[in-house]
């Protein structure tokens, strides 16, 4: 039986799992950690997937390989290849100015806004590519200049696969090329315009290739990539959220809601969105069809974040959180840690509502911070059902579904059942049923579909979504000071 294999390079690490092609049977993985910050030099991601094939045994086995990776993060690259910066994430908030200047420029406000979800299916945020090059033009010219490409965090590494073979050879999908703010998933085509409004100047950008192509072959010996083997075949790749969509399945009446660095809501489409609010983006997914998706800045780390104000592990914070009522008997958090996306918040911080001395105990402390965070994915799920998702189900995935009080808690936050595929890395696996695809051919992807799927169901509890209505806007942004 051939074997595949998918990559997930996500923001805080990168994870590869090697699965045989035909049944989806996990044979092997590994992982490494990425460093911390919104602003990386690739080459640790390098570094990483090198560190995590091996810890996955190697690739010289493998028939196909694909990488998914966080989405929207620029990747700016000179004439040879070289990055002339480190990657600006999509959490780095500075490009905040600069996404407020291209609605400005093109017209303000609500025409602005209907300009950009028009033509590309997104308004700009400062986690959108498009608006990070305006950033980095504007403060850095001297790096603009010598740039000549850009691509994003999934496509250099694929391209670094196949030995970095020049820039005409950078390839990238539909799914992550919809998420830069110059491709339209509407019509399958590179706005090179607003790529030139945003940055002055035309750049080379990677050839966006369908879901099963072939974007190459692993080189038999890239620099730093230990025990990679040759010849496997190398897949398009994809964003981690079209990765995540393929590795669970999701088909109708399922919305996903990933719980990782980022929140993310998102269900597969066939027809393409275009919200000018901003709130719901209009991405592709990685099978041909749409992936509209909100995504929140702060998720599983807000946990991380309240675990270590009650210096308890995480497995702890979750029975305190289990331990108190439900709606925490009016405390709640709102969970701005980093700024905040949606709503487009940049520069916001988290805030704490109703302390009384019945309320300032650990646990609910602990359940405030679990139902904070599920609130703002649940606003989420309603802008999604607003632009027209029908939520029969909400599948579960990301580091965060491993809390058994976000399992718990999330069908009375959500209101609707709750499923938990078994803990597993449910991005990379997209990647490698991607990879499965190209090697086994056909015209859909093999039927691969996790087992052992958890479901959890409660009555939902709306008091804990209109207490967090109130105070989700009584915040005050970061001191500039
Ligand atoms: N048992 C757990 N309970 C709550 N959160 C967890 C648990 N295990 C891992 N996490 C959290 O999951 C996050 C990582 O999730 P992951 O989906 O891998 O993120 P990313 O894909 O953005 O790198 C970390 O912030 C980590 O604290
Ligand atoms: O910006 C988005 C989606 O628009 C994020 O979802 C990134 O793609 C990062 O994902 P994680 O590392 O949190 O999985």
């Amino acid at each position: 039986m051939p074997l595949v294999a998918g990559v997930d390079s996500s923001t805080q690490s990168c994870k590869v799992v090697v699965r045989d092609a035909e049944s989806g049977a996990l044979v092997r993985q590994g992982r490494a950690s990425h460093p911390d910050g919104t602003e990386v030099d690739p080459e640790a991601w390098w570094r990483a997937l090198g560190a995590a094939v091996d810890a996955a045994g190697g690739l010289a086995d493998v028939a196909a390989v694909s990488v998914a990776g966080q989405q929207h993060g620029m990747v700016c690259l000179d004439e040879a290849g070289r990055v002339v910066r480190p990657a600006l994430l999509w959490n780095d908030t500075r490009s905040a100015g600069a996404a407020a200047e291209l609605i400005e420029e093109a017209g303000g406000g609500e025409t602005g806004r209907r300009f950009w979800a028009d033509a590309v299916g997104l308004v700009p945020v400062a986690s959108f590519t498009a608006t990070k090059l305006r950033w980095l033009a504007r403060h850095e010219p001297e790096r603009a200049a010598r740039a000549a490409a850009v691509c994003l965090p999934h496509d250099w590494l694929t391209w670094r696969l196949a030995g970095a073979p020049g820039l005409d050879a950078l390839r990238t999908d539909r799914g992550d090329a919809s998420g830069t703010g110059y491709w339209s998933a509407a019509t399958g085509e590179y706005r090179l315009d607003l790529l030139e409004r945003a940055f002055g100047r035309r750049l080379h950008v990677p050839t966006v290739l369908g879901p099963a192509d072939r974007a190459g072959e692993l080189h038999p010996d890239p620099v730093g990539a230990p025990r990679t083997g040759s010849g496997a075949l190398l897949g398009p790749g994809t964003g981690d959220n079209a990765a995540a969509a393929l590795g669970v399945g999701a088909g109708p009446g399922d919305v996903v809601v990933s719980i990782g660095t980022s929140g993310t809501v998102f269900s597969v489409a066939d027809a393409p969105a275009a919200d000018p609010d901003g709130i719901v983006a209009g991405f592709a997914d990685a099978t041909g069809r749409f992936l509209p998706l909100v995504c929140t800045l702060n998720a599983a780390r807000v946990l991380d974040a309240a675990a270590s104000m009650l210096r308890v592990d995480l497995a702890d914070l979750a029975d305190l959180a289990l331990s108190a009522p439900a709606g925490a008997d009016g405390l709640v958090m709102v969970p701005y840690l980093e700024g905040e996306r949606t709503p487009n918040r940049p520069l916001a911080t988290g805030a704490v509502h109703g302390l009384t001395l019945r309320t300032s105990t650990p646990a609910h402390l602990a359940r405030a911070a679990v139902e904070g965070l599920l609130c703002a994915l649940a606003d989420g799920l309603d802008a999604l059902t607003a632009q027209g998702a029908t939520v029969r189900r909400v599948i579960l995935v990301g580091g965060g579904a491993r809390s058994a009080a976000v399992r718990r808690i999330a069908p009375q936050v959500f209101g609707c059942p709750v499923v938990v595929p078994p803990p597993g890395e449910y991005v990379a696996d997209g990647a490698a049923r991607q990879a499965a695809w190209l090697a086994l051919g056909g015209a859909t992807p093999p039927p691969w579909s996790p087992t052992g799927i958890e479901e959890y169901a409660a009555e939902p509890v709306p008091a804990i979504r209109h207490r967090y209505a109130e105070a989700r806007d009584r915040i005050v942004d970061r001191s500039t000071s």
